[in-house]
């Protein structure tokens, strides 16, 4: 245990927690420091050998802090992420992982360790302290109960607010600012720190939160003279939780940090103390997807849901339309089913499925129309297989394919082995803006700062690695930064050496590896897409489900197989197209024009005059394959299962 490894492990940690605020958010590929991945049964046995006294919470173990402890401060705890090891103290606000607070539990410390240990600590990652920033806020700010009675009426007016009394108001401590109109919310730790704001801004409309990733504060409205029966209701907006203030609906209203995009491992500990947490997030599909996707980290077993049906919307709809809250809020039932369960407990469910059809579906593409008229849509918890021959364009139509899904707030994770992260980012970038960069570089700031908004993160692995270090890395990130969309391009690398001679290893390589991320996909509900190379095959001949690399398990796991074919090489007036060979969804089947564009790197089809659409859809009907009949796509959907049985 030298000084020299804990510098090492610094540099990356920094790097780790550091990145993860600028546009391009990075894990690491070295196994520990990138992967915590510590199990909660290794956490309790350390400390159990340590003779360290702990609670086992919710999401998290409880027990003194080391770090603190060097500093002779008593009464600090420090909460340990049971999933990711992360700890984090409220008091000397150090976090890290795990394996860095394991040495600071050592019990018996030589005089050496104690020295490295105070060394160390110097460099330890500390949450950033926000009530200076605050402070001065205030000073130049007004308390929003300062203004008159009109001028506070105007202001809940600016930004249709519900009638909440400036007494209520007055527990959130909010500020004002007179020269933009904006309304300033603290975030605050269950210690009382003040650890950032979320800003009702009235130019954009829209909430904006400081800081803009893995904040530790809640924004925590408990109702005065009641008493905490340990329940809580959480809610993603400032709006939802005013309206439930208003209208005095729960003792307990928390608002989260970031909305539906994500909730940090950071603000876990202010949670602990709740016993019940009760998710009221809106009645469509993405606010469904994101509670239970929440709950999981929240744990499960205390978290109950306000079921998405139509008479259940948000607090604010609810509001407006003149609903019972109460009674709403007495509906919510647990999230957490038994293995065994009954139709009773599924049919709000089922219902809520049949009113939400559309959203059901899936994200639609902006770009793609017609993939959205053959997929219906990009759902969760699917495995989507994408080949094509060499060069044909998988990276560059996967790259346009994801960033379409993340502008539309689908937490995107990529594993790019093949070409550089930098590459990918600036295909991404091209794409965003339509425009090719180099002749555009004047604004490169204001597209980056657009670019840096979007929910896409990147995996620093390059060229060979292993499925286990990758799928670490892969779970660890779904539960930090909640993603939704995971993309391996490609899974040849993770397989080793490429010596044909090793050709049956290889295939039974790339099984594992496919059962390894269809497991994933169903178990973190997370849409995972590969990109496979096909066999060898004749150039003249169309690819098909079976020219995947690899045995069949690819093509029988998969709930969508997209193959690029590339007719340009045999025929005078052939064409690239996406043709969608398998679709489990829906079934349907069918194909889509890939009409490159270099200056935007973009094959979404581009914008036609009236006329050239109407002659295009006389033309069509005549020969546009796209129109394949739905009685063929069925033939072939058969064709396949009877491949694959
Ligand atoms: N339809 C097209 N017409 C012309 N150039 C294209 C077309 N599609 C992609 N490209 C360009 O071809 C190059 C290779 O594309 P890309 O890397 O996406 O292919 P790939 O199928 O992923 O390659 P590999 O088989 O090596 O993985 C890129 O520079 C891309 O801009």
């Amino acid at each position: 245990m030298s000084l020299r490894l804990f510098l090492r492990f610094r540099v990356l940690s920094r790097m780790k927690y550091n990145i993860n605020h600028t546009a391009l958010r990075y894990f690491h590929g070295e196994p520990n420091e990138a992967t915590p991945g510590v199990s909660v049964i290794q956490v309790k046995r350390t400390l159990k050998s340590f003779n360290v006294n702990f609670l086992e919470g919710h999401a998290c173990i409880i027990t003194a802090c080391p770090v603190c402890e060097t500093d002779k401060k008593k009464d600090s705890k420090v909460y340990i992420n049971k999933t990711t090891g992360f700890f984090m103290c409220e008091t000397c606000r150090h976090s890290g992982p795990w394996s860095t607070l394991e040495k600071f539990l050592l019990p018996k410390k030589s005089s050496e360790i104690v020295q490295e240990l105070k060394a160390f600590k110097e460099v330890l990652q500390v949450k950033e302290d926000f009530t200076k920033k605050w402070t001065k806020l205030k000073k130049t700010l007004k308390s929003i109960t300062e203004l008159s009675d009109q001028n506070y009426k105007d202001v809940l007016n600016i930004h249709r607010l519900p009638d909440v009394s400036k007494e209520s108001m007055d527990q959130l401590d909010c500020l004002y600012d007179v020269s933009t109109n904006n309304v300033y919310f603290p975030l605050i730790t269950s210690s009382g720190s003040i650890v950032g704001y979320k800003c009702l801004s009235k130019a954009s409309k829209k909430e904006k939160t400081e800081p803009t990733s893995d904040t530790s504060g809640l924004i925590i409205y408990k109702q005065r003279s009641t008493k905490c029966d340990g329940t809580a209701v959480v809610v993603p907006t400032i709006q939802d939780l005013l309206v439930l203030i208003s209208h005095r609906s729960a003792n307990v209203v928390i608002c989260l940090p970031y909305g539906l995009q994500t909730i940090p491992q950071e603000i876990l500990p202010s949670l602990e103390t709740y016993k019940k947490l009760i998710l009221w997030f809106g009645n469509d599909e993405p606010s469904w997807d994101t509670a239970r996707q929440f709950a999981k980290k929240l744990d499960e077993r205390r978290c109950h849901f306000v079921r998405p049906i139509i008479q259940q919307p948000s607090p604010k709809i609810a509001a407006t339309m003149n609903y019972d809250l109460k009674a709403i809020l007495q509906k919510a039932t647990p999230i957490w089913h038994k293995s065994i369960t009954t139709f009773e407990s599924l049919r709000q469910d089922v219902l809520s499925d049949l009113q939400n059809i559309d959203k059901v579906q899936g994200v639609k593409w902006k770009r793609y129309p017609t993939l959205n008229r053959i997929l219906k849509g990009h759902r969760r918890g699917e495995f989507t297989v994408l080949t094509g021959p060499t060069g044909s364009g998988k990276t560059t139509f996967m790259s346009e394919y994801s960033l379409d899904l993340a502008m539309q707030g689908v937490n995107t994770l990529w594993g790019s082995f093949e070409i550089r992260n930098a590459r990918l980012a600036r295909t991404m970038l091209q794409q965003m803006v339509g425009l090719p960069l180099d002749n555009n570089l004047q604004n490169f700031d204001t597209y980056a700062d657009a670019f840096q908004e979007l929910p896409i993160y990147f995996m620093t692995f390059h060229g060979q690695q292993s499925v286990k270090i990758v799928m670490e890395a892969v779970e660890h990130a779904t539960y930090v930064h909640d993603i939704a969309h995971v993309i391996i391009d490609n899974v040849q690398f993770m397989m080793g050496m490429s010596e044909e001679s090793k050709h049956i290893d290889r295939f039974w390589k790339q099984d594992g590896i496919v059962a390894a991320f269809r497991t994933f996909a169903t178990k973190y509900n997370c849409h995972v897409t590969l990109v496979i190379h096909p066999r060898k095959e004749r150039d003249s001949e169309e690819l098909t489900t079976s020219s995947i690399f690899g045995g069949a398990k690819a093509s029988q796991e998969a709930d969508n197989i997209l193959i690029i074919q590339d007719k340009r090489l045999t025929s005078v007036r052939g064409k690239k197209y996406l043709q969608v060979a398998k679709n489990r969804y829906s079934g349907d089947l069918g194909i889509m024009t890939m009409d490159f564009d270099k200056s935007s790197l973009s094959y979404a089809p581009k914008k036609k005059s009236k006329s050239e659409s109407a002659k295009d859809a006389g033309d069509s009907k005549k020969e546009d394959p796209e129109n394949e009949s739905n009685l063929s796509n069925q033939r072939k959907n058969q064709e396949i299962k009877h491949q694959e049985q």
